[in-house]
C-alpha cells in the first residue's frame, strides 16, 4: 500500500514556491466553458482532480489540454454532450461548476452526486435553490441527476448560509442567462473573485464580487482568452503553520499575502514572527508557542481548510487550546489519528480542546481528507520515529508533488510502497 513515510525533522528551512489554487482551477476550468472561444489558464495544479476533469470532459468532446510550457489550453466549441459519466464526475467535488457552466448553452446537464473530502455532510441545497430561482429544473437518479431548464433566467437568489460552491456556481449560471441576477450573502472568497476576473476579461457583465451582494447581467456571448490562476492560500498557510509546529524558518512566495490575513494574525499570536513582503511571506518560529483558540468560519474568518494543520500546531503549544469548526462540525478525523500519535485532544461536539505540549510519537496513521493528511505530516515532523501516513490519494487531491514541497523545507519525507501486517505493523517496503 502506498504511504507517505515522514522521520523526524524538528527543524525545517526553506522556501516554498506556492503553486494555483486548486479551488480557483476547479471554478476556471468549468467556467471557460462558457466561453465560445479557446482559453488558456496558466498556474492550474497537475492534481488528481485535474486529471479526472479532462478525462470526463474528453468523453464529451471538451477539449482540455496541457501544453509543455505547463499552461492549460480549453476549447469548448466542439462539447456535443452534457451528459458526464456518473462514476468520474462523482470522484471529486465540483463537477456541479459544470451545470452552472453549461446549463444555459445546452438547456440540460448531467453529472454525478458530488464526491471530494467527506465531512459527513455537505449539502448543495444553495445550488439547488438558485438554479430553481432561475428556472431551472432538477431530477434525480441512483447516481446522477439531471438539471434541465429551457431558458435560464435572472434572479435575485438569497443565500440562507454563505457558501463559496453556491456563490460561483450561481454565478457561472447567470453569466449567460437572459436578464439580471443578484446574489445576495455570497461569500467573498478570493477564489469567487477570481473566477469573476477571469469571466469579466472573455465578456462576461460581473459586480461586485468580493463584497456580499453580486450583480450579473447575461450576455449572449462570450470570447476567448488568458487568466493567470490565483496562488493556493491553503498550501501557503500550511507552510507557514509547518514553521511554528517544527520550528525554523520557512518562506512561501509567489503567494498573495492578503489572502492570508486570518492565519497570519493567528500565528502571530502564538508566538511565530511572520514577515510580509509583497509576494512572499516568511514564518520564523520563535521556539515558543502560545495556546490560542481559532474558531473557522468563510472568507475572511479562519479558513476550515487550515484548521487541521493549526491542531497539530496546538500539540506543540504550552496549554490549553480550542479549536471551534464552524463550518463542517464534522471535519475532525484527523484528531483520533493525532491521538494515536500522543496528541492529548478531547472532543465535543464542534470542538476539540488540545492541551499541549505533548511529545508525539511515530506511528502508522490514516489521511481521510487532503488537510488531515496535511496535519499528519506536520505532526510526523516532531513525532519521535518513523510515521507512515496511508490514504495518500487524498493528499494527493490537493497537492501536485506533496513530497517535493516537503522535501524543500528539509522534512524528511518520501513516498514508500509499504507492506503493513494484520495488526498494522509495517512488514517493510515492497520493492
Ligand atoms: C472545491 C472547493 O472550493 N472546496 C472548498 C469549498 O467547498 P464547498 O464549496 O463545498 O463549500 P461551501 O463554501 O459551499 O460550504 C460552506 C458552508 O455552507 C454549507 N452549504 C454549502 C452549500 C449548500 O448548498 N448548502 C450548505 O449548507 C456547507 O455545509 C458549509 O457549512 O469551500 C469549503 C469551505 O471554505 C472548503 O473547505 C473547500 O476546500
Ligand atoms: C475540502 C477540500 O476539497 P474539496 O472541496 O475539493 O473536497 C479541501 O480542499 O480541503
Amino acid at each position: 500500500m502506498k504511504a507517505i513515510r515522514v522521520d523526524y525533522s524538528p527543524s525545517v528551512n526553506g522556501v516554498v514556491q506556492i503553486p494555483g489554487s486548486k479551488n480557483s482551477s476547479l471554478a476556471l476550468l468549468a467556467a471557460a466553458c462558457l466561453s465560445d472561444e479557446t482559453i488558456t489558464f496558466q498556474g492550474i495544479p497537475n492534481i488528481a482532480d485535474f486529471r479526472v476533469i479532462s478525462e470526463m470532459g474528453k468523453e464529451v468532446g471538451l477539449n482540455m489540454k496541457r501544453e509543455r510550457n505547463g499552461e492549460v489550453s480549453i476549447d469548448p466549441r466542439s462539447i456535443f454532450s452534457t451528459s458526464f459519466d456518473p462514476k468520474k464526475s462523482s470522484s471529486f467535488r465540483t463537477a456541479y461548476y459544470f451545470i452552472g457552466a453549461l446549463l444555459a448553452k445546452y438547456g440540460k446537464v448531467s453529472v454525478g452526486y458530488p464526491g471530494g473530502d467527506d465531512f459527513v455532510s455537505r449539502p448543495i441545497d444553495q445550488h439547488i435553490k438558485a438554479f430553481e430561482m432561475m428556472g431551472a429544473t432538477f431530477t434525480y437518479h441512483q447516481d446522477y441527476y439531471e438539471v434541465e431548464a429551457k431558458e435560464l433566467h435572472g434572479a435575485t437568489v438569497y443565500f440562507d448560509t454563505i457558501t463559496s460552491g453556491a456563490t460561483i456556481n450561481a454565478m457561472l449560471a447567470a453569466v449567460r442567462a437572459k436578464g439580471e441576477t443578484v446574489l445576495l450573502n455570497a461569500a467573498r472568497d478570493p477564489e469567487v473573485i477570481d473566477t469573476a476576473i477571469f469571466l469579466n476579461k472573455i465578456g462576461a457583465d460581473i459586480s461586485g464580487a468580493g463584497t456580499d451582494t453580486i450583480r450579473i447581467t447575461g450576455v449572449t456571448q462570450l470570447q476567448g482568452g488568458s487568466h493567470r490562476v490565483i496562488p493556493d492560500r491553503l498550501i501557503a498557510g500550511s507552510f507557514l503553520i509547518a514553521a511554528g509546529v517544527a520550528g525554523g524558518n520557512v518562506t512561501v512566495t509567489d503567494v498573495i499575502p492578503e489572502h492570508l490575513g486570518s492565519c497570519i494574525a493567528k500565528l502571530e499570536e502564538v508566538g511565530v514572527e511572520i514577515d510580509v513582503q509583497d509576494n512572499a511571506i516568511t514564518a520564523r518560529s520563535t521556539g515558543k508557542l502560545a495556546a490560542s483558540r481559532i474558531r473557522t468560519g468563510m472568507y475572511p474568518s479562519f479558513p476550515t481548510d487550515l484548521q487541521q494543520p493549526m491542531t497539530t500546531l496546538f500539540t506543540q503549544a504550552e496549554g490549553k487550546s480550542i479549536v471551534a469548526e464552524k463550518i463542517y462540525p464534522n471535519r475532525f478525523k484527523h484528531v483520533g489519528q493525532l491521538r494515536k500519535m500522543g496528541a492529548d485532544i478531547r472532543m465535543r461536539t464542534g470542538v476539540a480542546f488540545v492541551k499541549g505540549k505533548s511529545s508525539l510519537q511515530g506511528s502508522i496513521v490514516m489521511a481521510s481528507d487532503i488537510r488531515a493528511g496535511i496535519s499528519l505530516i506536520l505532526a510526523g515532523m516532531v513525532a519521535k520515529g518513523t510515521t507512515y501516513i496511508t490514504g495518500v490519494e487524498h493528499i494527493e487531491r490537493g497537492y501536485e508533488d506533496v513530497i517535493r514541497a516537503f522535501h524543500s523545507i528539509g522534512v524528511q519525507i518520501k513516498k514508500e510502497d509499504i507492506q503493513f501486517g494484520l495488526d498494522n505493523q509495517v512488514l517493510g517496503e515492497v520493492k
